[in-house]
């Protein structure tokens, strides 16, 4: 399958020397929804850019659509909608004139159905014809969706879909994003919303000073993150373990009053019956037990501190 976005070997060095890319190379494939996830800084924004031509790269490839972009800047630029994170101009334009707007700057003829359906697609059909100034928050993130597909491109990027909106709205906009690759649109976002990486996307890339630290289907990652613990209040603290609890390589944490056992929910057997059984063998007591789910959070923060 060819990839829709080819980047080889990429560097970016600004001007006053940071060095905010290091030596990516990335795949993207036709119709996924792709999440580059990284802290503030990483170089989420710079990667975009240099994809969209707007940054230009100190060393390195990129092809869209099999076509360098430095070399055919045009056509690969027009196979791109770019989502920024906000709505600068237009506030008294109606979404209908800014949309149609935003098409003709790509040199595409006029396509009255084409806008139409955007509008339809982003919910905001409705409101065509009234000023962008009074629209809600989210009704101007849907628009700046809808701008960015006005010259219909096969690639569309969201630079933090959702940064400073409510619950709602992230819900939302996560239901728009699902839609829209539905039309068959490959769809690049970035975030810093681990959440929002795990909902949408289907390959997850972490990207941490410069480098993509890793790239992984996100079942694969969460299959990965099937580990969790299960952590017992036991009555008598324990200073160490007896020998028959070795084998489950527990650990003892609160000065002796919980043990820890850490076990693989996704697994046939996940051994806490035995590890029951083994306890009640022992006369060890518990009061309370419970479980908690190592989550892409903690991967995470794994991640970025051994990068
Ligand atoms: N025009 C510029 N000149 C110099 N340095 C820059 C420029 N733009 C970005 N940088 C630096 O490059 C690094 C990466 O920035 P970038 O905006 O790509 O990060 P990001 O991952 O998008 O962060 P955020 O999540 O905060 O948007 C940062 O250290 C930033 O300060």
């Amino acid at each position: 399958m060819e990839s829709v976005v080819s980047i080889k070997g990429l560097d970016k060095t600004y001007a006053g020397g940071h060095q905010a890319l290091k030596n990516i190379n990335l795949d993207i494939r036709p119709g996924e929804i792709f999440a580059l996830l990284g802290p503030n800084g990483a170089g989420k924004t710079t990667l975009i850019s240099s994809i969209c031509g707007i940054a230009h790269p100190t060393s390195g490839e990129i092809l869209v659509d099999g076509q360098d972009i430095q070399k055919n800047f045009r056509h690969t630029r027009s196979m791109i909608g770019l989502v920024p994170q906000e709505l600068t101009t237009d506030a008294f334009e109606t979404p209908w004139v800014t949309v149609n707007f935003s098409r003709g700057l790509f040199g595409k003829p006029a396509d009255h159905a084409y806008v139409e359906q955007v509008l339809k697609d982003v919910s905001l059909w409705d409101k065509r014809h009234n000023k962008i100034m009074t629209l809600s928050g989210g009704m101007k993130r849907r628009l700046l969706i809808a701008k960015a597909l006005a010259h219909q491109p096969r690639i569309l990027f969201l630079d933090e879909p959702t940064a400073g909106v409510d619950v709602e709205l992230r819900r939302e906009m996560w239901q728009l994003v699902h839609k829209l690759r539905k039309t068959g649109v490959t769809i690049i976002l970035t975030t810093h919303y681990i959440e929002e990486a795990e909902e949408m996307a289907d390959r997850i890339g972490v990207i941490a000073n410069g480098e993509l630290i890793l790239v992984e289907e996100k079942q694969a990652l969460m299959q990965k993150l099937g580990k969790k613990e299960l952590v017992l209040d036991i009555k008598q603290p324990l200073t160490e373990l007896p020998a028959s609890l070795q084998a489950f390589a527990l650990e003892i944490r609160s000065q002796g009053h919980q043990l820890v056992y850490t076990f693989d929910s996704q697994a046939d057997r996940t051994g806490i019956t035995s590890l029951l059984d083994a306890l009640r063998d022992q006369n060890i007591v518990f009061n309370d037990l419970s479980t908690t789910q190592s989550s892409l959070e903690e991967i995470f923060v794994q991640l970025l501190e051994e990068a």
